[in-house]
Parts: structure tokens; sequence; C-alpha cells
């Protein structure tokens, strides 16, 4: 589906932001640990969701979900592992988050070749299988994929080679239920990694170091069930604060998690925009002027960089990016994780815009250039529809963004969200 876009008025409202897809996710298939009945309130009604949902329904788990109201209930007290005939659900990285959870229910367990979600590059499984090995799992590829577990999973020490969100998550999975201890060195540390494992103790694990990079983990035999609620999801704050700056709009966000925003502050700071905390909302005045910050050193090209956190998320670089096209200046972007993150950068020259892809891990974008409204194609990437639709809202006149529906993936009502801020949008 593409967004039809009339662009060139300011947005402004207040907005309450949803809950986070890579926190509700993860959750969802750490229900599977156990029997006991998950409650999950404030589940988006996002695709992602639809398709795990669907996916434990054919194996047999009961699942009620009130989308108006958020409310999800989950038992797989009846989950029969000898209905898995099939695929994994398709189109989304967190299916690799069932590895972990249907090993330890299942015993085998054969995956796909690949676990694909954006196409921001190769989305590696090596990672994900070297973990389960060292907790006990077989691997073995005749073909296809095959996961084996004899006698459930064996506490171990990981050290692997950098910090993956879904890796990690696999890893604490797999060591809650595990029979003694485990640590994971060079751990990430995402918000979504520790709502994860907060629901992971809260459902009676034990884990040390939650927000670190060293992750230890006593396993234990079972896990009990309970109400957890799924936390804002910071790139909608972001989204929204980001789209009341490029259009001069006054936008406030409510539950917007300050906590976890000084260095994302930083970046708008970058870019001019002064993002405002009055308790937990989230401001960002009217008439913002985008003007990329000169460093006090001299001749330093200005940069975001982006890597695994605490450092500036790499999701929300396309925002920024779309900030940057029109504030007045210079701004280099770093993407230190992806080697496709920029893969659609060509596509912002059809407004006019002006970005030099330096390398596949690279861009300068020079700002404020002369823009017209235009017809872009969006990638298969949440993030990148999400940035072109942000430049499209601040230019006049009719703009369409192209198969711009992976942003349902992530953002429920995101037209209607946007609506009650005053745009002028529709899906057609
Ligand atoms: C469902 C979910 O939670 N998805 C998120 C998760 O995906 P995911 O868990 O797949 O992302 P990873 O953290 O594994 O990183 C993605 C890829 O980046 C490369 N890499 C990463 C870090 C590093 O230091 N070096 C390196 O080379 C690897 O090729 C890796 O496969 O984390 C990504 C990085 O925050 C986010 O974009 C995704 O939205
Ligand atoms: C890249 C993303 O998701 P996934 O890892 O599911 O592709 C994202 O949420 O921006």
């Amino acid at each position: 589906m593409d967004l039809i876009v009339n662009g060139g008025s300011p947005l402004s409202g207040t907005i309450t932001p949803s809950g986070n897809k890579n926190s509700v996710l993860p959750i969802l298939c750490a229900s599977l640990l156990t029997n006991a009945p998950v409650r999950l309130l404030n589940v988006p009604a996002i695709t992602d969701v639809e398709k795990l949902v669907s996916f434990f329904t054919e194996q047999g788990s009961r699942i009620t979900w009130d989308r108006a109201a958020g409310a999800m209930t989950i038992d797989h007290g009846s989950f029969d592992a000898d209905r898995l005939q099939g695929e994994l659900p398709t189109g989304m990285r967190s299916a690799v988050l069932l590895f972990a959870p249907l090993l330890h229910r299942m015993q085998k367990l054969t995956i796909p070749a690949k676990a694909e979600g954006c196409s921001l590059g190769i989305r590696e499984l090596d990672p994900h299988l070297e973990i389960l090995e060292k907790l006990g799992a077989k691997v073995s590829s005749n073909g296809t994929l095959t996961l084996s577990l004899k006698n459930g999973f064996v506490g171990a020490r990981h050290w692997p080679d950098y910090m993956s969100v879904t890796a990690t998550e696999n890893f604490v999975m797999a060591a809650v239920l595990a029979d003694g201890e485990s640590t994971l060195i060079n751990a990430a540390s995402e918000p979504h990694v520790q709502d994860l494992c907060e629901v992971l103790v809260a459902m009676g694990a034990k884990i040390s170091g939650i927000g670190t990079s060293k992750l230890t983990v006593t396993g234990g035999k079972r896990l009990r069930g309970g109400t957890f609620t799924i936390n804002t999801d910071y790139h909608e704050v972001v989204t929204f604060l980001a789209l009341g700056a490029i259009t001069g709009g006054e936008v406030k966000v409510r539950q917007s998690l300050p906590h976890h925003f000084d260095l994302i502050a930083r970046a708008f700071a970058k870019l001019g925009v002064k993002v405002e905390h009055d308790g937990d909302t989230a401001i960002v005045r009217r008439k913002q002027k985008l003007v990329v910050e000169e460093p006090f050193t001299t001749n330093l090209l200005p940069k975001i960089e982006a890597a695994p956190w605490p450092y500036f998320p790499v999701d929300l670089l396309p925002c920024m990016i779309a900030l940057a096209v029109r504030a007045k200046g210079a701004m280099q972007f770093w993407n230190k994780v992806y080697e496709g993150g920029f893969t659609w950068i060509p596509e912002l020259s059809k407004f006019g815009a002006h970005v030099v892809v330096s390398d596949p891990h690279r861009i300068i974008v020079f700002g404020d250039r002369p823009l017209r409204a235009a017809t872009v194609d969006a990638p298969y990437i949440i993030r990148a529809a999400v940035g072109l639709y942000m430049v499209a809202a601040s230019i006049p006149g009719r703009s369409v963004v192209k198969n711009a529906d992976t942003i349902r993936r992530a953002h429920p009502n995101f037209v209607e969200n946007l609506r009650s801020l005053g745009a002028d949008v529709e899906w057609k």
C-alpha cells in the first residue's frame, strides 16, 4: 500500500505512543517458557504481533486479544509441539526469537536458513546458533538446519563477536531454564532487551546485570505467569517529535521514557531541535529553527553515529536524516551496525535532497536545498518508510510514498495518529 501525502502544513497536538514492537515480540516468545497464563497490556495491534499470534494459535495455544484495549491473554497449556509442521512466521526478524523457547518445548526443531526482517543487510543466524550450541543444543545442517536439545539447556559462559539484540534475547530465554549459571559477556542492553529481562524476572527468573553488557542468569526449573505492561515505543516518541520539528508544529508526546532520552535529545539538538520534558511528556515547540550545530572543534564535520545501546539507536537514524535534509548545514550519519541501512538514500534525491553516500555505512546530508513533492519507493525497512514520509510531510503538494505498509509492522494507527496531529495523509 502507498501513503498519499499532502504536505506542507504544521503537525501539532498531543500523542500517546503505542507499545514497543521490539519489546512485545520477545515477551510473546518468552510466554512459551511457561504453561501458566500470561496477560499482556499495551499490546500494539501491529502485523508482526498478528503473525506470532496466528502461529501460536495454529499450534493449539489459546489466545484472546482485545485489540482496542491492547489487552492479550496467552495460555500455552494446550500448545501441541507435534502440530508444528511448517514454517515459522516469515518477513519478521523476531521469528528467530522462537528458537530458544521452541527448542525448550520440542527438543527438535527445523529452522529456516534465513530469519529476515527489514532489508537492512544480512540478518545473521550464526550468533544465535553459537549461543544455543554453547548452552547444550546440537546444530546440524543437511540442506536444512536442525536444532536438537536432549536433556534441556545447560548453563555456560559465552562471549559473542558483537552485541546482538535478538541473540542476547535468545541467550536469556535459554539460560533462565538451564541447569546452572550462564554468563553472557558483550550482551546487548537496548531498552527492549531490558524489558524482556524484567518480565522474565517477574516470571521468577534470576538475572543480574540487566542494562549492562554482562548478563548472569541462574537457571531455574519453571517460570510463573503474570500480568505485564509493554513499555512505550521510543521509536514512536522520536517519530512524532521529529514530525513536529520538520513541519514547524508543536507536538507533545506522553509516556516518553525521559530516562532513555539524553543522547537522543542530543542528536535532536545537533540539528537545532530542542526537546523539553514536562514530567514524562516530551515536547517540541513550534517553529524550531533547523540548523546544524557547529562543533567547537575546528574543521570537524558534525556527525550522528548509531551503534548498539547506549549509543544512538540505529533504527532512529531515518528520522534524524529527514530532519537533516531540512536543516541548514552538513551532517554526517554513521551507521555502525548495518551494511544495507542506507540503500534507500537515493530516493531522497527525488525530493531534490542532496545526500552523498560515502560508503555503505556513512552518508553526508547537505541540508536546506529547495525540495519538491515527489513519488518515492519505500524499501522493506520500517523506519526508512517513516523517514521518507517525514520529508514528504514537510513539502507543500502531493507526494506518494509507495509500498509504505511495512510501517504497519511496528506502528499501529499510524495514519490515524498523524491525522490527529492535522496531517493530510491516507493509505491507498
Ligand atoms: C526484532 C528486533 O529487536 N529487531 C532489532 C534488532 O535486530 P537484530 O537482533 O537482528 O540485530 P542485531 O543486534 O543482531 O544486529 C543486526 C546486524 O548488525 C550487524 N552488527 C550489529 C552490531 C555490531 O556491533 N556489529 C555488527 O556487525 C550484524 O550483521 C547483525 O546481524 O536489533 C537491531 C539493531 O538495534 C534493530 O535494527 C532491529 O530493529
Ligand atoms: C529493523 C526493524 O525490525 P526487524 O528487526 O524486525 O526487521 C525495526 O524495527 O526497525
